[in-house]
């Protein structure tokens, strides 16, 4: 028999991420689907839903996040475009509401949170560094969430070394075909029809090169993490950023 204990709503349910959450959401034995909205309509009361997942576009989302929690409600985010200020913002409204939990994933997958770590991890034994994203081409926005995080990551790790900057004798790139720097880290955004959701990150030093690459070939390779952030959410109140902080990786 089974306990559908955990009721959600999904914000963007008309989406690529947000129709794939529901019927994962309703397949799960233990979360029941209680609601399902998109741009245009009223939020109210969620449904009645314990946690609510968002999956929306990087202008709405503070804004759905906010309602959610002054309706008491716990949220799993994977929009993306989550800057320091918004993030700023949201912390306020949490605080008012001690007992709300929300997860600020920038990739659900498993592996990308893995290549994240790993990337962390090998940034200081490398003088050269970029990252490449690659993604379907109906992507709003660039760099992904999870290239300019990788890139904090990799910058902040670097910066603890004492690396300085990346070597790069650059001095003509009038179309800006060395990409755009995140935390002084090179990023490449490709665009591509026939792509989900790919990274890799290229480390070079004397003599030798270390790629770690992820691929993301479906969206059900979200799943397991969303459901593990619905699953958790409520037990972690408070403003997470990064569903690795729920793996035992952090
Ligand atoms: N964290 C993760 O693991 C992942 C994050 N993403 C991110 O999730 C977001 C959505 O991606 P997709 O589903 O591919 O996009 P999509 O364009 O297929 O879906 C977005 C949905 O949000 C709706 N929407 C727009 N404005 C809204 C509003 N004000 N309120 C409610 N709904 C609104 C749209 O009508 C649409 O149905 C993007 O930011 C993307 O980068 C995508 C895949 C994985
Ligand atoms: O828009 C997407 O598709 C994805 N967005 C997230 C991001 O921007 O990092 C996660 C994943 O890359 C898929």
């Amino acid at each position: 028999m089974s306990d559908k204990s955990i009721k959600v709503a999904v914000i963007g349910a008309a989406g690529r991420m947000g129709s794939t959450v529901c019927d994962a959401v309703d397949l799960a034995p233990d979360t029941e689907l209680v609601g399902r909205f998109d741009v245009g309509d009223d939020l109210g009361d969620l449904g009645g839903a314990d946690v609510v997942v968002e999956f929306s576009v990087p202008d709405a989302s503070l804004t759905n996040v906010t309602h959610c929690v002054e309706q008491g409600v716990h949220v799993v985010v994977g929009t993306t475009g989550w800057t320091e200020d918004k993030l700023d913002k949201l912390r306020k409204t949490v605080a008012a509401h001690k007992d709300v939990g929300v997860l600020i994933a920038p990739n659900f997958a498993i592996g990308a949170i893995l290549m994240m770590r790993f990337a962390e991890q090998a940034a200081r034994f490398y003088e050269s560094v970029e990252v490449v994203e690659l993604h379907h081409p109906n992507k709003v926005d660039a760099p992904s969430g999870t290239a300019a995080r990788t890139a904090d990551l990799i910058g902040e790790a670097r910066k603890a070394a004492g690396l300085g900057q990346v070597p790069d004798a650059t001095t003509q790139d009038p179309e800006g075909a060395r990409g755009g720097r995140f935390n002084g880290i090179p990023v490449h955004s490709v665009r591509l029809r026939g792509l989900v959701a790919h990274q890799e990150v290229l480390f070079g030093a004397e003599g030798e090169l270390l790629t770690i690459r992820h691929d993301s070939l479906d969206r059900a390779s979200f799943m397991p993490g969303v459901l593990t952030g619905v699953r958790q959410v409520a037990g972690h109140p408070g403003v997470t950023v990064g569903l690795e902080n729920y793996l035992g990786l952090s």
